[in-house]
């Protein structure tokens, strides 16, 4: 796996297990730990192997769904484990109790038992209650997406803020699924005519998350207010934020155009803390900050607890939008970016589009048939048409009435074109933010 400017840092994943979330403390985090780490029912492995389940919507097409999986092995890798098999059942919507129909549940079952597989990874968000009965009938460490992202977020976050940012969505997400963990977990507990296994241990349990999601919502508080009082600091320069998502080369091109020593590598969310850097082109200096990436389904919940991270971009002058030109999805990516900024009150933020690994797109090649008539490759099915750059880069830049940049930040190439536009628009924001500055730096 291509590794660049890792400056030392790697992490190992040989003695974690997903969703073991170290960090929750206190009782809660035991019960949780105590789910996730096998306690009951899993043996001890060094690589731990995952099952991918997706209920996709029927008009949705295989190529599709088969990406989305892609990227949830892709996410399941990052965290450390190897996705081995996936299973798909189109539903209209999921089943409400258990996800997949009774079929399906009891194929997954029969191979989960064979292989010895260590969880099963959901493609989507499940209720506390089909957490539960998944549990008890799959008898393995139940996975959904939130769980999956907060725990890639738990590995990857140093500062302090984004430490307790983390901490904060897992005990958000703690929260409702209590109960199911607690009586799940706790078998020897009777309950018959009882009240219910354990009422007063949920009860305090719950009360113990509660006041530790109030104590870090106020450390939060604290520490925001410590950030703003920096950001002052910075005075009345221009500010610049790479947005994009996840795995799109926002931190190589951090690396490039600020001289930056960014942790980039080929994993989903390498970067969660956000790091800011003087740049200067054409005399003008500009801050320019790199940010945590998006994704697709990412939970509300996270986005909340990430506000302080967000505040890089919702304060920003200027978003530079990065795109990964040679990913199939790079159109659906620029969609989920585009409701993400909405989601959490960018959306109306001048923006530069950024397409980028353009070292990496391979154009649909027209082919010559015998009588010398030019078609069309056909590719697989539903495939996105992927016309050749110039016409790209057209198409957009009549889209948006706005010019758009082509670049390899690996490669380094038009990276003079992607600094001159950008020189460009940060004099523009200079001059109306100081026109009498600029008035009289003209009359000199
Ligand atoms: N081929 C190619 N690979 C690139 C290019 N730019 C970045 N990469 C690679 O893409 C991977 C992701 O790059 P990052 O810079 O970490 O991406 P990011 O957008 O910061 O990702 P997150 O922080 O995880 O959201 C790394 O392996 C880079 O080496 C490019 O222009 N071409
Ligand atoms: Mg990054």
């Amino acid at each position: 796996m291509a590794t660049t400017q890792s400056g030392g840092r790697k992490h190992s994943n040989s003695t974690r297990h997903i969703g073991a979330t170290d960090n929750v403390k206190g009782r809660a985090g035991r019960i949780l730990a105590k789910a996730a780490d096998n306690g009951t029912y899993e043996t001890a492995k060094e690589q731990e192997t995952a099952v991918l389940v997706s209920v996709p919507p029927r008009r949705q097409s295989e190529a599709q769904t088969q990406e989305y999986l892609d990227e949830l092995a892709f996410l399941i890798e990052t965290a450390g484990a190897t996705a081995t098999k996936r299973f798909v059942q189109r539903l209209e919507k999921p089943d409400i109790r258990t996800y997949v129909g009774e079929g399906k549940l009891a194929e997954i079952k029969a191979y989960v038992q064979h292989e010895g597989s260590s969880m099963v990874v959901f493609d989507d968000d499940l209720s506390p209650s089909q957490l539960r009965n998944l549990e008890a009938e799959l008898l393995v460490k139940i996975v959904d997406r939130s769980l999956l992202i907060l725990d890639i977020f738990a590995l990857r976050a140093k500062s302090a803020t984004s430490r307790t940012q983390v901490e904060l969505a897992q005990y958000q997400y703690l929260l409702p699924r209590l109960t199911g963990l607690w009586t799940h977990l706790d078998k020897q507990r009777g309950g018959v005519g009882m009240k219910g296994p354990g009422e007063t241990e949920i009860e305090t349990d719950r009360r113990i998350v509660r006041d530790r999601i109030a104590f870090l919502k106020e450390k939060l508080e604290d520490l925001d207010k410590q950030a703003h009082t920096q950001r002052k600091t910075r005075g009345g320069s221009i500010r610049v934020a790479l947005v994009g998502y996840t795995n799109v080369g926002k931190s190589t091109l951090m690396n490039v155009l600020g001289k930056a020593d960014v942790f980039a590598e080929n994993k989903l969310f390498a970067t969660v803390d956000a790091t800011t850097r003087k740049v200067v082109l054409d005399n003008r200096p500009f801050l320019l900050s790199d940010t945590v990436g998006f994704i697709r389904k990412l939970p509300t919940k996270l986005i909340e607890s990430f506000k302080s991270t967000l505040d890089e971009i919702r304060e920003a002058d200027l978003l530079l939008h990065v795109v990964d030109i040679s990913h199939p999805g790079f159109e659906e990516q620029i969609q989920v970016v585009n409701d993400t900024l909405a989601d959490i009150g960018a959306a109306d933020k001048p923006v530069l589009l950024v397409f980028n690994k353009i070292d990496q797109y391979r154009p649909d090649e027209a082919e010559k048939d015998p009588f010398g008539e030019v078609h069309e490759a056909e590719d697989e099915e539903s495939a996105a048409p992927r016309p050749p750059l110039e016409q790209l880069q057209a198409t957009y830049m009549a889209k948006l009435h706005d010019p758009v940049v082509f670049v390899s930040a690996q490669e380094r190439t038009n990276l003079e074109e992607l600094r001159e536009l950008l020189s460009k628009r940060v004099a523009a924001l200079h001059q109306q933010r100081y026109p009498y500055q600029n008035a009289d730096y003209e009359q000199q």
